[in-house]
């Protein structure tokens, strides 16, 4: 009877897992900042991972695009899969991977090109396209999906630095979208940001939702109780409790998860 309570909501049990990680211990050096996580991320839907700081959050995240390859020191033990291929096969192409589950950071990172560029970027590295036609489609769908085109649609040409921050953001995420990725993740996107820029963010991503499996890091409970389903909880390198988002916040099964979330510690 103790397995039953521990099942996951109907809701999230229906959703077939597009990344699966199981027993993922990540290394900095002797330093372990998670240990033995398992997590499945369910296709089309927002799973936000919350806890305090230095519970391994970021750690984990950039587990799910090997961007902790580019971490010196780090070690990544355990299996993560994508459609049940491991990502951390041997054959399998990073650059690929990284188009594939694209990432969108806390502070807006836009090079130091024009918006069109910017966007274009992905897809003139990876030859996604024929011809300068194709190119300028690619770019307009990318801003029009990141909510950004009609604000930019005359002055494609502008720096993309010189946006608001709020815009950038955008501008990274229709960076992001250009490669044509499955799954889109996302550490602390909106902390850079002002309540009105904030809630823009917050409602693409909900948009994005229909096409796209985002994962999102966040200190805000508002934030991931407001646009995720499912929510998973870290604590000192480990996962402490995940469900349905609206259960975890009105009825945690871990005392560690009613302190934090009740803002007695974090
Ligand atoms: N490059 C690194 N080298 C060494 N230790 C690191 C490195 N990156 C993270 N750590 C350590 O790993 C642990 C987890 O860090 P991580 O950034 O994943 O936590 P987090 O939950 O995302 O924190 P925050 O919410 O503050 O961003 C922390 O103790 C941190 O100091």
């Amino acid at each position: 009877m103790q397995m039953l309570a521990d099942v996951t909501t109907p809701e999230i049990e229906d959703v077939e897992a597009i990344i699966s990680a199981k027993d993922v211990s990540v290394f900095y050096g002797d330093k372990q900042a998670l240990n033995n996580v398992n997590l499945d991320i369910p296709a089309n839907q927002i799973t936000s991972l919350i806890g305090p700081s230095g519970c391994g959050k970021s750690t984990f995240l950039r587990c799910l695009n090997r961007m902790n390859d580019t971490v010196f020191g780090c070690r990544v033990e355990g299996n993560i899969t994508l459609d049940g291929q491991d990502i951390y096969a041997p054959e399998v192409d990073e650059v690929l991977l990284r188009a594939r589950v694209g990432m969108v950071f806390q502070k807006p990172n836009p090079f130091p090109k024009s918006i069109y560029d910017n966007v274009a970027y992905g897809p003139r590295i990876h030859g996604l396209t024929r011809d300068k036609d194709e190119l300028d489609e690619v770019v307009l769908t990318s801003l029009e999906k990141a909510g950004l085109l009609k604000e930019v649609k005359d002055r494609l040409n502008a720096t993309g630095t010189g946006l608001s921050g709020g815009q950038q953001q955008r501008l990274c995420i229709a960076r992001a979208l250009a490669v044509q990725p499955d799954i889109i993740l996302m550490d602390e996107p909106c902390s850079a940001l002002d309540p009105i820029a904030t809630a823009r963010i917050e409602e693409l991503i909900e948009e994005l939702r229909e096409n796209y499996t985002i994962i999102i890091v966040t200190h805000s409970m508002q934030q991931a109780a407001r646009i995720s389903q499912k929510t998973a909880f870290f604590h000192m390198g480990e996962i402490v409790e995940v469900g349905d988002t609206e259960q975890l916040f009105t009825n945690p099964r871990d005392d560690r998860t009613q302190g934090y979330i009740t803002g007695r510690f974090g």
